[in-house]
């Protein structure tokens, strides 16, 4: 479902964004008496099953205008009544923002005032890339986080990734801050050690079910050819490839491969150091003065009280399986120097460019953005 809202989509400098009023249809799963939406550029650090014991409608205040909720995720309640107010509301109102965001909050507009148990903390929707952040408190609440939410026009698989660092490569992508680095390179972990081989499977699948997708599988295997183990997605809904660069590896690659889950945030032990600032001291300081026992604020009242506290184990354990991914891993190491998620860009020749452009199908992320169009018309005017 498309919005089409276009003014305020530009306003909101993200023309992209208008197909997530496709959300709203997730109160159709009306075989669910309760749902927790998140968005697809969400990543779950821990267990968050405590949300269903929350109500409609339930959501994180929104860094940008915190009186707004964020809709990245957002406890509801199924019901075809609601879909219908809903879809009758963007009819008769439209969203002040062209996308769902603006569209529920102007829905559920007591949000803000009404009810504080239905005010998710923001360890269940921590924004790890807004241009504002405030470092005290990550460094006090950072190791309870649950949810990160990569918001914003750039996501995790926009970045490239060097295995061997164990890091996402910051040439030209501006990274705003330490602990948005932490996040995108765990993000690129899980990926590397839990969805690539997965791919893995499904291409051996397609390969048995059908010799048609066993000649794309060829196809993209040669591309690949250069990362030896590289597993590949057989095909998806947009087409998808891995581009790995072979070059030696440096003497450092086995080291980082132990940087994982956490790699600036020591949980485990109850201790949790400031990934934004220097190493050592700083986290001998934390270790000393922090109470790891002692929540800060008692959410009173609230359905889970306990949420605040630092959990007591790292979030998410991406070592501590020996299973054969784990020599991927190590084969992975040895023959790539770098990873990164493409969307394969076809050339066009100028009569398809203009055919493209005349029923309607604009690359606004890419090559037609408004800041490259500004750009050439900067240029001609010059
Ligand atoms: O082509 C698309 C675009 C979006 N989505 C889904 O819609 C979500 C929202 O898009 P996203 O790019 O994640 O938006 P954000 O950068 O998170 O921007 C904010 O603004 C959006 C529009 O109001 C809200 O949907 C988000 O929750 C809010 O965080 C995605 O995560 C996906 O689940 C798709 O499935 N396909
Ligand atoms: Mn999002």
């Amino acid at each position: 479902m498309d919005s089409a809202d276009y003014i305020h989509l530009a306003f909101l400098k993200r023309p992209e964004l208008g197909v997530t009023l496709t959300k709203l249809h997730c109160w159709t799963l009306t075989h669910y008496s309760k749902c927790v939406f998140l968005d697809a550029d969400t990543l779950v650090l821990s267990n968050i099953d405590e949300l269903f014991d929350r109500t409609e409608f339930s959501a994180a205040p929104d860094p940008g205008w915190p009186d707004c909720f964020n809709s990245g995720v957002f406890v509801f309640q199924p019901s075809l009544e609601t879909h219908g107010l809903l879809l009758q509301h963007a009819t008769d109102h439209g969203s002040f923002d062209g996308a769902d965001q603006g569209l529920l909050n102007s829905f559920f507009s007591s949000w803000s005032t009404a009810d504080i148990h239905k005010h998710l903390p923001f360890i269940y929707n921590l924004s790890s890339n807004t241009a504002y952040t405030y470092s005290p408190a990550f460094k006090r609440f950072g190791s309870s986080v649950k949810v990160v939410h990569f918001l914003g026009p750039t996501k995790p698989w926009n970045y490239k990734y060097n295995p061997q660092t164990g890091s996402v490569l910051e040439e030209g992508s501006g990274l705003a801050n330490q602990h948005q680095t932490s996040f995108l390179n765990l993000w690129w972990k899980i990926y590397q050690h839990s969805i690539l081989p997965l791919y893995e499977g499904f291409r051996d699948e397609e390969e048995h079910a059908s010799p048609g997708h066993t000649a794309a599988v060829e196809e993209l295997g040669a591309i690949s050819a250069v990362g030896s183990s590289q597993p590949w997605p057989a095909e998806g809904p947009v087409e998808q490839t891995v581009v790995t660069d072979d070059i030696p590896p440096s003497p450092k690659g086995s080291h980082a491969e132990d940087t994982i889950g956490w790699p600036e945030l020591e949980t485990s032990a109850g201790v949790r150091c400031d990934p934004l600032s220097p190493p050592s001291p700083p986290c001998a300081d934390s270790s000393g003065t922090q109470s790891t026992s002692q929540p800060a604020d008692k959410a009173e009242g609230g359905p889970s009280p306990e949420i605040l506290e630092p959990s007591q184990e790292p979030p998410v354990d991406v070592t501590g399986d020996p299973s054969p991914q784990d020599a991927l891993e190590v084969d992975l190491a040895m023959s790539v120097f770098e990873i990164s998620i493409e969307e394969k860009v076809k050339e066009l020749s100028p009569e398809e460019e203009r055919r493209k452009w005349e029923e309607g199908r604009i690359d606004y992320m890419g090559k037609d953005a408004f800041a490259r169009i500004q750009e050439k018309l900067d240029r001609f005017l010059q």
